[in-house]
């Protein structure tokens, strides 16, 4: 029977990519394609064993038909995120979309958050539990660092991962995955334990694309996924450390939505689109997808700094985006300002408000840092938060791309000399954060991760079946 399909198997590469029994022999020294048509082989003797959607007998001819658009049907691609800030879901837009763009209907790409949908307390209440944490920092300083070491975080996710193991497994075989993609840092161990359980694990692709710039949490790094994405050289240190193998690890930069690369966008038009005075210098005033950190203070030093009380005019104007802080966005908007001020909730069109403006005010959330250094934004951190965040600070002020401080009133006097005495120096922290962007990233990720996935070849055919007794195996 081997031999049988190893003969198939040859057919059918051959009318795939023309290649012949001797090149697929030749040991050694292969060439791409070459080295793709030794995984066909290979592959198609193993499903041949497990696989009964791929057994045929030699002369089936329509069999073969069907391989051959089974070759080519799209795969699979579930990203797993959770909406703990808003940074994850960007990451998982932004790989989503540069699939789209690179290799169109080629992947079927699903963004979930497959652990609200399917489990229970405490995985599907994250959102919730990281606001609330984030909200009492010390709270969150104390949780992030006592479970960063290994044995502890392994010890709370083997136990959660018995407990809904079936859940999990349940969530993964509802989109039938070829290809897993996690940008959030507790979405590594169980998923991977599930797929270890299914013995899927050779034939699901895992890889983690990692969103935190610089001091991230260790749970992002498993020694198990085929692929770790760094965004930066400091994280992929960092991975390398804990465990993980140089061939595993690749550093392309953090995952930016490419409306942002690719987009060519005129600030004038902008301003005229979203009906902002086309003059005035022009501050953007955030806290992240929640809205966090001292927005409103800020604002309100804004105001004075950026009016020039003798001439009785504003020198410069404001947008403040509130994200998801409903409270934030109604409390700023009824208050009267003397310069012109845009108070926007959560925006969809973060690079038109960014391309708009001049300069950033920001926490340091990664992705909001990544976007302006693309947009060429000075930046100025007013907040981080302790653990994943604290380590973006220096990344900024070292690179000279922005500044730290957490005083309002200090970052309205920056403000305001920068549209004022300092626009040289405005110029050349911007000239300093264009230097320092990726916008490519996300194109080299999705390409490595596609490379990834043909060396598996495209006989892959993942099957997905329900075993029963999953929390028993833990
Ligand atoms: C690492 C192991 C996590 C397992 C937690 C199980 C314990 C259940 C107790 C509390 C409710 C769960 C709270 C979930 C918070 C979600 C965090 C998140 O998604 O962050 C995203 C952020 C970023 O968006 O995640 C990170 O940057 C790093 C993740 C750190 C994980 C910290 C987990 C805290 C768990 C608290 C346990 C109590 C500690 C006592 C120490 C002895
Ligand atoms: O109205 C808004 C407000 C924000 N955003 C987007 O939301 C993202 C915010 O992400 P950040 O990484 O800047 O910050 P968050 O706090 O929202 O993100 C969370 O996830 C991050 C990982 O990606 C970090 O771990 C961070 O500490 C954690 O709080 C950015 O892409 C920003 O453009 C919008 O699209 N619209």
């Amino acid at each position: 029977m081997a031999t049988t399909v190893m003969s198939l198997a040859e057919k059918v590469l051959e009318r795939l990519y023309g290649t012949s029994k001797s090149a697929v022999s030749v040991a050694g020294g292969e060439t791409t394609t070459q080295r793709h048509t030794h995984h066909h082989i290979h592959r198609s003797k193993s499903y041949d064993e497990n696989d009964d959607d791929l057994c045929y007998s030699d002369e089936d001819e329509s069999a073969m038909e069907l391989v051959e658009i089974g070759a080519q049907r799209t795969k699979n691609v579930l990203i797993l995120m959770s909406d703990t800030g808003g940074g994850h879901r960007a990451s998982a837009e932004a790989i989503r979309d540069a699939f789209k763009i690179e290799f169109g209907d080629k992947y079927r790409v699903i963004v979930k958050d497959v652990w609200k949908e399917y489990t229970g307390w405490p995985l599907n209440d994250m959102e919730r539990s990281y606001k609330f944490m984030v909200k009492h920092v010390q709270l969150w300083k104390v949780a992030f660092h006592t479970t960063s070491p290994k044995w502890i975080h392994s010890c709370y996710l083997a136990a959660i991962a018995a407990y809904y193991a079936k859940e999990v497994e349940a969530g993964l075989m509802e989109y039938k995955p070829e290809i897993i993609i996690s940008v959030h840092p507790l979405m590594q161990h169980i998923p991977l334990w599930v797929l270890k359980w299914q013995e899927l694990q050779k034939r699901v692709l895992f890889v983690t694309v990692i969103t935190d710039l610089n001091t991230c949490h260790p749970t992002w790094f498993h020694p198990g996924v085929n692929r770790c994405y760094c965004p930066s050289q400091e994280v992929a240190k960092r991975a390398l450390f804990d465990g993980l193998d140089e061939s595993q690890v690749r550093v392309f930069g953090l995952p930016v939505r490419p409306s942002f690369a690719r987009a060519v966008l005129v600030k004038d038009d902008l301003r005229k689109e979203l009906e902002m005075d086309q003059d005035l210098r022009a501050v953007l005033l955030m806290g992240g997808g929640e809205g966090m950190g001292p927005v409103k203070e800020t604002a309100k030093a804004l105001a004075e700094s950026l009016y020039d009380k003798e001439n009785k005019k504003p020198i410069g104007q404001m947008v403040v985006i509130c994200g998801r802080n409903k409270k934030l966005a109604s409390s700023l908007e009824a208050i009267e300002w003397n310069i012109p001020v845009k108070v926007r909730g959560f925006e969809t069109q973060m690079e038109k408000w960014m391309g708009a403006c001049d300069c950033i005010i920001t926490k340091a959330g990664p992705g909001t840092i990544a976007e302006s250094l693309i947009r060429s934004l000075p930046i100025i951190l007013n907040d981080y938060i302790p653990g994943q965040e604290k380590g973006n600070v220096p990344y900024v002020v070292e690179n000279g791309a922005g500044v730290f401080t957490r005083s309002p009133k200090e970052t309205a006097r920056i403000v305001g000399e920068w549209f004022s005495t300092k626009t040289d120096e405005l110029e050349q922290t911007s000239n300093n954060a264009r230097k320092l962007a990726q916008p490519e990233a996300v194109f080299d990720i999705v390409k490595d991760v596609n490379e990834l996935s043909e060396q598996r070849g495209p006989l892959a055919n993942v099957s997905y079946t329900l075993t029963s007794s999953f929390a028993s195996l833990v």
